[in-house]
């Protein structure tokens, strides 16, 4: 349910709503639009007080949101979401470039790839320290001390870093090197970690899981949000299907659909989504026609060395040439990647 507060309502009156929405036994949400507020109403509304709701002072009206998810959704908050990673600003018209290796895997490899990437115009530098692996043979990441090089790397090249985060009880590590926490498809329906990254005080970036539908990406995004925290993006990568040609099956819209619904930006990882480095930069413009917020690619200097995903990998001099095509393909639909100047 929501309420939608008087455009009059004096501070104190928004306060009050506060105060008899959480004594009422439910958790207020407070977005604040550029001309309405609107204060969400968590919990269940089946409770016989719900209709008192009209008469506190302040309150103009009272809404049910139908959809199952309802902070994530479009009724809650009508204005497009961005959602601040460090500095860089990630939808509200703003595009996101999240670019580097699959896994951080030295030093240098991290410093090499971060060196073109930001050469490139990527905003944002990714690089797995924790990864999700099929099979527990393969490299299954560096830990603390990947994330420490991500970091470094990251404050080299001034640009915030996102980095997977696995397990709860990894999330307050990954917290003291990362601007944003990644949840990864494998992770989109673990609860519990849905519910600590909630409550951590840092930006999600949350990927659709192999075989979720739009709405139960939705409904964990909810998740996040119901625990407190605000700075979701979301993430297509592509879902499993009988195609064998592609990694995952690139559900581009995903994109307008989740736009649709929901105020929360949504990006794009053909990487993943394709598997295939000559499939990448037509998804990543089809990407940005579509609608989306940014796009999410991995980068390697020397795929046949990486230590996962290299088969996806785009050379540096591809990404460059990706970004130019990007840029342009942006300036005319009137949208702009985020760049350190615009800050
Ligand atoms: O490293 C990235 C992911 O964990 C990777 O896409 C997992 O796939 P794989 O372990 O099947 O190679
Ligand atoms: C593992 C990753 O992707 P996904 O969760 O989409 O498979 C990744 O981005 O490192």
């Amino acid at each position: 349910m929501i309420l939608v507060i008087r455009p009059d309502a004096s501070l104190e009156q928004i306060e009050h709503v506060i105060e008899r929405v959480k004594e009422l036994g439910f958790t207020p949400h407070v977005s604040r639009g550029e001309t309405r507020t609107i204060v969400g109403v968590i919990g269940d509304e089946r409770k016989p007080q719900t209709e008192n709701f009209s008469a506190i002072p302040g309150v103009e009206q009272v809404l049910s949101i139908m959809k199952p998810f309802k902070l994530a959704s479009r009724e809650f908050h009508k204005e497009d979401s961005a959602v601040y990673v460090g500095k860089v600003k990630v939808g509200g018209g703003s595009l996101a470039m999240i670019a580097g290796p699959c896994a951080v895997e030295s030093y240098e490899v991290m410093d090499t790839v971060a060196k073109y990437v930001k050469a490139g115009g990527a905003n944002i530098l990714r690089g797995g320290a924790f990864k999700p692996r099929t099979s527990p043979y393969s490299f299954q990441g560096m830990g603390e001390d990947g994330l420490k090089i991500l970091r470094d790397v990251g404050d080299k090249y001034d640009m915030p870093v996102v980095t997977e985060v696995m397990d709860p009880r990894q999330v307050d590590l990954v917290c003291r090197y990362a601007d944003m926490l990644q949840l990864g498809a494998r992770n989109m329906q673990n609860f519990d970690l849905l519910k600590e990254v909630g409550r951590a005080k840092k930006p999600v970036l949350m990927k659709r899981g192999m075989s979720a539908t739009v709405k139960d990406m939705l409904m964990s995004a909810e998740y996040i949000l119901a625990e407190g925290n605000k700075d979701v993006v979301l993430c297509e990568r592509g879902v499993r299907s009988f195609e064998d040609s592609t990694r995952n099956m690139l559900d581009m819209s995903a994109v307008p659909n989740v736009k649709g619904q929901s105020h929360l930006p949504i990006i794009v990882d053909p990487s993943h989504a394709t598997g295939r480095p000559d499939l990448i930069p037509s998804m990543c413009r089809a990407s940005v026609a579509a609608g989306a917020d940014g796009v999410h690619v991995e980068v390697h200097n020397c795929p046949e060395k990486a230590m996962s995903d290299g088969p996806q990998a785009l050379l540096p001099h591809q990404f460059l040439d990706l970004m130019g095509d990007l840029r342009r393909l942006a300036a005319a639909l009137d949208r702009e990647f985020w760049a350190p100047e615009q800050n």
